[in-house]
Formats: C-alpha cells, sequence, structure tokens
C-alpha cells in the first residue's frame, strides 16, 4: 500500500506578484489557468519551495520577494500518512530563512527534503535534451540525491577532489616539478572510490530509467516511435584506475582531469538518430516528459510515497492527440496530485469533461488578487 501525499492549500504572501493569496487544491487534478504573467508558474513554484525549501527557477530567494518588500512567507497544508503537516517558511532579506511543520523548526534546511517530493516539468528543463552533457549529469545528480544521501556525499567528496587536482594540474603547468607524480596519486587514491560508487549508483538508476522512460515515450506518441537511451561512462570499458594511469601525460599536457565520472553521457535516441539533433520540438518534449514521468516513478518506488507532479506550459508544441495520451496516462496509471497550468482554458475543456468531480479549476485573474 502506497502513502498518497498531496498539497491541500497553499497561502502566498509578497512572493513574486502575490501580495496575499491563498489557493485550495484537490488531491488528483488541478488545471490553473490564466494569462501569460498572472502568476501560474509562480503558483507552482511556492509550492516547490515548500517540498525543497527552494525555487525551482531561482538559485537564491532574492527574485521572488515581491519588489520593494524585504521579504515573504509560505504556508501550506500538506496531507501525508493520514495527517495534516503545516509548513511555513518566512525569508527576510539579511536574515536566516525560518522553516517550521506543525510548530517544530528545522535545525538543517536539508532535513526537510525528500519528506513531500514534487516533481516539476517546466519548458526550460527542455535544455535536459537539447543542451550540453553536464545537463543530464547534473539532472540524473539531483535524482540520485533525491533518492540516496550516500550518493550526495560521493558526489561533493568526487567534486571537491576534481576541483583540487585540476588546480593541482594548471600550478604544474606553471611551475614543473618531480612531484606532481606523488601528488597525482595521493588524490587518485582518495577518488577512485568515489568514482567508482557514483559509477555503480548511476549504472543502477539507468537499469530502472531507461525502461521507464522508453515504457512512457512508446505511450505518448501512441505506440508509434521507440526511443533509446544509453548511459554512457569510460568506466564500462576499463577501471577508473587503468584509465587514470593511461591518461596522465594527456592530463598534465592539458591541465586538466580528461577522465572519470564527470565526462559520463545519458544519450537520448528516436528512431536511431539523436533527439537533440534530430527530434521535432514536440518529440523532444515528449521525450523529456517520459523522462520527468520516469523520475516521477522512481521517486514514489523508492519511498513509496507519491510525489506531486507539476506540469508548467508543457502543451504548448504537443499535439491534441499527445496531450490526451498525457493525460490518460497521468489519470490511470497512479500518478497521485498533478497540478497543470495552462494559458489557454478551452484547450483544457476540450481535453477533460467539466463534470468530473475530482478535478479542481483554478483560473487566475489578470491581475492577481493581492
Ligand atoms: N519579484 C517580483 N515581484 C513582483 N512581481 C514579480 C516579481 N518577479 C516577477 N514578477 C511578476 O510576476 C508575474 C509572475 O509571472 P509567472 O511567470 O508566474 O506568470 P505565468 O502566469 O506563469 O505566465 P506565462 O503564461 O507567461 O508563463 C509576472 O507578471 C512578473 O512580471
Amino acid at each position: 500500500m502506497y502513502t498518497t501525499s498531496y498539497i491541500a492549500a497553499v497561502e502566498l504572501t509578497q512572493f513574486k506578484n502575490f501580495t496575499h493569496a491563498t489557493f485550495a487544491f484537490s488531491p488528483e487534478m488541478n488545471f490553473i489557468t490564466g494569462a501569460n504573467g498572472c502568476g501560474k508558474t509562480t503558483l507552482l513554484d511556492a509550492v516547490h519551495y515548500l517540498s525543497m525549501t527552494k525555487s525551482y527557477f531561482h538559485a537564491t530567494d532574492q527574485p521572488v520577494i515581491q519588489y520593494g518588500k524585504e521579504g515573504f512567507r509560505l504556508e501550506g497544508k500538506w496531507h501525508q500518512h493520514d495527517i495534516d503537516y503545516h509548513l511555513v517558511c518566512v525569508a527576510k532579506e539579511g536574515a536566516k530563512k525560518e522553516f517550521v511543520v506543525n510548530d517544530i523548526p528545522y535545525p538543517r534546511l536539508a532535513s526537510h527534503i525528500g519528506r513531500f517530493p514534487v516533481v516539476m516539468i517546466a519548458p526550460d528543463d527542455v535544455l535536459m535534451i537539447t543542451g550540453g552533457s553536464e545537463e543530464r549529469r547534473k539532472w540524473l545528480d539531483a535524482l540520485l540525491s533525491q533518492l540516496s544521501g550516500d550518493y550526495l556525499t560521493h558526489l561533493l567528496a568526487y567534486q571537491k577532489i576534481l576541483a583540487q587536482r585540476n588546480q593541482l594540474l594548471r600550478q604544474w603547468q606553471e611551475h614543473p616539478s618531480a612531484h606532481i607524480h606523488d601528488l597525482l596519486d595521493a588524490y587518485d587514491q582518495q577518488w577512485i572510490p568515489h568514482a567508482e560508487a557514483i559509477f555503480q549508483y548511476r549504472e543502477q538508476i539507468c537499469a530502472q530509467l531507461i525502461p521507464l522512460t522508453v515504457q512512457f515515450y512508446t505511450h505518448l506518441s501512441g505506440n508509434k516511435e521507440h526511443i533509446q537511451l544509453q548511459y554512457q561512462s569510460q568506466l564500462h570499458e576499463k577501471s577508473i584506475q587503468i584509465r587514470l594511469r593511461e591518461i596522465r601525460k594527456q592530463d598534465l599536457q592539458m591541465g586538466r582531469s580528461t577522465a572519470g565520472i564527470h565526462k559520463d553521457e545519458l544519450q537520448f535516441l528516436l528512431n536511431g538518430y539523436p533527439v537533440k539533433i534530430h527530434g521535432s520540438q514536440g518529440q523532444r518534449k515528449s521525450f523529456l516528459l517520459a523522462l520527468k514521468l520516469a523520475q516521477h516513478q522512481l521517486i514514489f518506488r523508492q519511498k513509496n510515497i507519491t510525489p506531486v507532479l507539476m506540469l508548467d506550459d508543457i502543451f504548448e508544441k504537443l499535439d491534441p492527440k499527445r496531450i490526451q495520451l498525457l493525460l490518460s496516462l497521468i489519470r490511470l496509471e497512479g500518478f497521485g496530485q498533478v497540478l497543470i497550468t495552462d494559458t489557454d482554458a478551452e484547450r483544457i475543456a476540450a481535453h477533460i469533461p467539466m463534470q468530473q468531480t475530482t478535478a479542481q479549476f483554478i483560473s487566475l485573474p489578470t491581475h492577481p488578487a493581492s
């Protein structure tokens, strides 16, 4: 038996364009519509904030504080394990952020992450498909870090040593010294176990992620298109120890670490060709949706809690058939609570019978309540 987890209500104060507003959500489908700039994405971001203690779109808090104000407040009522949780976050410029659940503050904000999971899909996420390999690694790292604290520990340690190793290689280029090999040996001895652990975690997650993504894409394309995903790593060919020994001369010449799991790639193919180059906009978006739906299922499998699924403005560039297939998939496959935004209320109405009692329709005014 799994646990349904959903956000029942949210209250925003001085959060971007919302001076003060409250919203109630259905535990199932929620459609948020309104004109450009009315605050649809902001409403989803508030939910993301209450889940992850930060904005999905901004690295810092400053851009979400309403212009001319010094802070914001978010409150949420989250239902989980048949219990209601009252979440409150208060952020003020120049002060430490306060995060309280049922009147109990967190000593460390990191302890909150993962308790009330969400998965967001936003238009710019398509960079995961069209951008460089770093975008895909970042996404895989975020997914694995959400699932395992041990992975995050290995990743942070690996990245720290990578930065130190690169600095050493750069310094050697300016001031060559015979000690470089001893120093690199010492770094590599510490580095290798982290690289091996990260590789194992990535292998294991890809073994589950790949078939799920293929299954979802096949559904979204109406069984017409076939995709492949490949996790590519130098560690598939030989051990990291051997590889590091082989490329040491090259590392010294280049002044940086040219081998390791920071070179891993997740390759996406559509009908045998890279989707990044050959996919249409709708096909890339479908790929993104399939990946994120697979992410949702992986979190659900591991934690036995359904993350709240948030789809921000994703209907653009999808044909009516794909929209229908997507909506039927997330309605029927147990995706739990879903929040969907769209500028076009008529497009939503065309796909969802208004008499569907479990769906909540939220129409935001052009000038949101203040
Ligand atoms: N710090 C801020 N303070 C006040 N208003 C802000 C702040 N930052 C952005 N805004 C405004 O808040 C609104 C936020 O819009 P949001 O992106 O949520 O709209 P949307 O309904 O998703 O629009 P679209 O359909 O164009 O994606 C915009 O009108 C924006 O100009």
